[in-house]
């Protein structure tokens, strides 16, 4: 028996209080008379699919049509069908994923056996990276019911009150609706993000291993998603903060209530009564007793919003249907939205779905044969994406990674599987460059690069994108000392070695998303523009620098360094091999469809309505106007429980001269030009290829 098995975490925590409804009593029972076996738990949760259907349930129309039943699709669905009067469909272009179930239910299937790669992983890739030694990079997304918070890594961190009231503050500037100020701060998100929470603290087993430091007041009680700690620990996690603070990091007492930097030991997505995900679908679907108004579709993949002719009201263009093709039989279909179509497609998806509706760049319209129904020039535009590199030691001791390759009987408990890599610390760009004065030094570099980098770096010929790009960057070359720069984060999940990666918060590369064909079934184009400049391979220089001090830190527990390696060691070496082959995405992409003014390039407004629309949200991860040193679950869960409030409060009603005409053919095939002149891809999909 390893140290590990001594140290299990108790079996049974208090059921969920989100949890309601007759059925839900029965499974919580099951468990409390079993030993919590995450396989038995997934034959039962199939009683609770209901709202899962088939498109010969669908009806011809819906209140609300939400493109993405992903992390933000389903909190939003959950939440506007709470309302008996709502109407509501999710279309999910991945399957439901419960033939998945035993791989997304344990933690397992995050760590040791990756869905990324696999059917329910979109696949997206880059295009070659100029600054990365021409590499194209993979960007893995959840395609499944529960999108990309079904396949992460759990971490539940938060940004600081001082990005969020800043997000605010540069969303805001020129809002012409009063009702939406103070909306976008700290201290409504902190009420969202809590709102989402139920949080149970760490065992007493865990905490006498790593004495994980938090309080429970800058968590929620009682909301949908269940906030923890695994049930193992191991041992070399203890050497986490003390080795931060050998580097000169502190520890942070009390992670999440606003202030973000110092070392600290995250909480993770992780249901603790039975060591299982907790992820918006498991959350907030699966948790509900059954709702006759909420339709869920999946294998449904939206290829584009609908426009009324006679839509142009004094507030936009109308959506008054969804055009979708339905895996099931490779039919194109639509259904009439009777007041909002709402995207949730995440900073990939949302962004796309506008381009080929029409609504976007006019160059990137034109050149991919799409007429304009919009000219928005932000949309797929200030794209920025979290960049990490490893620094990788032997170790002697023993790792996750090693007892779950064991195989032994401990390996196979859901307990050892819940063990999630959670230490993290996050810090500023004083701490960045060792407290010298060479910080400072650096700042001012950024801060006078301004100008030329607007001019040089940004993709795209519209001057509003360009003054957007000025104003982020502007702000963020002030607060690089006020909040984190870099994120250092311990992984334990191979054998026999131990990996401290250093990834980038607030790059000032910008890249953008473009589509170059009309058929809405053609991958976006991805071009992040990594290292384009100068500041973001250095502060990764400087964190590898700082990773390594914290490993010499760590003492005896790490053995040789084997990547980048002894021979590593000048600044031209390092910034070298990252561009070679050490840095890679963390995962998190944003800013597609920008929360700013229009004169900033902006793509929604404070509402979370589309520029230049009636009834058009968006409300998920490419909203975010800037990068958070954060990882963008914990905030995505806050914006769509903001959403859900925003918009039942202010939901639009397409008229009846603009609603969609065929709202009884709900099924028929729908002849569209983008598919007439594509009838080999038609054929494809006919042969159930997939495109995406
Ligand atoms: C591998 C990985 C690890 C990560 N680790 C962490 C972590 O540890 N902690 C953390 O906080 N964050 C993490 N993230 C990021 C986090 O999961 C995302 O930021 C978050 O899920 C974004 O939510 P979203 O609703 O914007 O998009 P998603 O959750 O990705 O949902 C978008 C949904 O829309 C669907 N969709 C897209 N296009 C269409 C279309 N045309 N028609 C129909 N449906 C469509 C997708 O299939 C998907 O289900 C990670 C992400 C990945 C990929």
């Amino acid at each position: 028996m390893s140290e590990c098995e001594h140290q299990l975490a108790p079996k049974f925590f208090q059921a969920p209080s989100y949890i309601d409804g007759a059925i839900v009593t029965e499974i919580v029972q099951g468990h409390a008379h079993c030993t919590p076996n995450p396989r038995t738990h997934l034959q039962q949760r199939s009683l609770f699919s209901r709202s899962i259907i088939e498109d010969t349930n669908l009806s011809a129309s819906y209140d609300f049509v939400i493109t993405g039943g992903g992390l933000a699709g389903l909190v939003l669905a959950s939440r506007l069908s709470e309302n008996p009067s709502n109407t509501v469909l999710v279309l999910e272009a991945g399957e439901s994923g419960d033939a998945a179930a035993s791989q997304i239910d344990i933690p397992d299937g995050t760590y040791f056996s990756s869905m990324i790669g696999s059917s329910y992983d979109w696949q997206h890739v880059t295009v070659a990276q100029t600054n990365l030694s021409n590499r194209v990079v993979g960007w893995p997304r959840g395609k499944l019911l529960g999108g990309s918070s079904a396949i992460n890594a759990m971490y539940l961190v938060r940004p600081s009150s001082l990005e969020m009231d800043a997000w605010g503050a540069l969303s805001l500037s020129n809002t012409d609706d009063s009702s939406a100020v103070n909306r976008w701060n700290w201290a409504n998100m902190y009420a969202a993000m809590k709102k989402s929470e139920n949080f149970t603290p760490p065992a007493p087993s865990v905490q006498s291993v790593v004495n994980i430091s938090y309080d429970a007041s800058t968590h929620g009680s009682g909301g949908p998603m269940q906030v923890s700690y695994p049930a193992v620990m191991i041992n070399i996690v203890a050497n986490w903060t003390s080795a931060l603070a050998g580097a000169g990091i502190p520890t942070l007492e009390a992670p999440n209530g606003g202030v973000t930097m110092g070392a600290f030991i995250s909480p993770s997505s992780i249901n603790p009564a039975n060591w299982t995900r907790s992820y918006s679908r498991s959350a907030y679907i699966d948790s509900l007793p059954p709702r006759g108004n909420l339709h869920i579709l999946p294998g449904a993949t939206v290829t584009r919003l609908l426009f009324s002719d006679s839509s142009s009201s004094s507030s936009g263009l109308i959506v008054n249907s969804v055009e979708f093709m339905n895996s099931a039989d490779n039919k194109l279909m639509t259904i009439s939205v009777r007041r909002e179509a709402i995207l949730a497609g995440g900073s990939l998806g949302s962004p796309k779905i506008l381009l080929h509706s029409g609504v976007g760049p006019k160059d990137v319209l034109d050149a991919a044969g799409v007429p304009v129904k919009l000219e928005l020039p932000g949309v797929g535009q200030h794209l920025q994406d979290h960049l990490t590199a490893g620094v990788v030691w032997d170790t002697p001791l023993e790792t996750a990674g090693d007892l779950y390759y064991s195989q032994s009987d401990f390996s196979k408990t859901p307990e050892f599987q819940s063990f999630i890599n959670d230490a993290v610390a996050f810090v500023n760009n004083s701490a960045l460059f060792g407290f010298t004065n060479d910080s400072a030094t650096f700042q001012a570099a950024v801060q006078a690069a301004l100008d030329d980098s607007a001019s040089g770096l940004v993709p795209t010929q519209y001057p509003e994108v360009v003054q957007g790009y000025k104003a982020v960057y502007n702000l963020t070359a002030q607060f690089m000392d006020q909040t984190a720069q870099l994120e250092l984060l311990l992984s334990l999940i191979s054998p026999g070695t131990v990996s401290i990666q250093a990834a980038l918060q607030h790059p000032f590369s910008r890249g953008r998303l473009y589509i170059n064909t009309s058929n809405p079934l053609d991958p976006i184009i991805i071009d992040p523009q990594y290292y384009s400049h100068f500041a973001d391979v250095v502060m990764m220089r400087e964190g590898v620098k700082l990773a390594r001090n914290v490993g010499v830190a760590f003492g005896t527990t790490l053995g040789a360094e084997i990547t980048p390696g002894p021979d590593v060691q000048t600044d031209e070496q390092i910034e070298a091999w990252l561009r070679g082959s050490g840095a890679s995405t963390q995962y998190h992409p944003a800013s597609s469809c920008s929360m700013l003014p229009k004169e900033l390039g902006g793509v929604v407004n404070a509402n979370l309505q589309v520029h230049g629309t009636a009834n058009v949200r968006i409300a998920d991860s490419s909203i975010y106007p800037f990068e958070f040193a954060a990882h963008l679950g914990s905030v995505t869960y806050g914006v769509a429980e903001q959403a859900a409030v925003i918009i039942q409060s202010n939901a639009f009603t397409v008229p009846s001269s603009a609603s969609h005409p065929k709202s009884s053919s709900v099924g028929q095939f729908v002849p569209i030009p983008w598919l007439a002149t594509m009838p080999c891809i038609l054929l494809l999909c006919l042969a159930g290829q997939s495109f995406i």
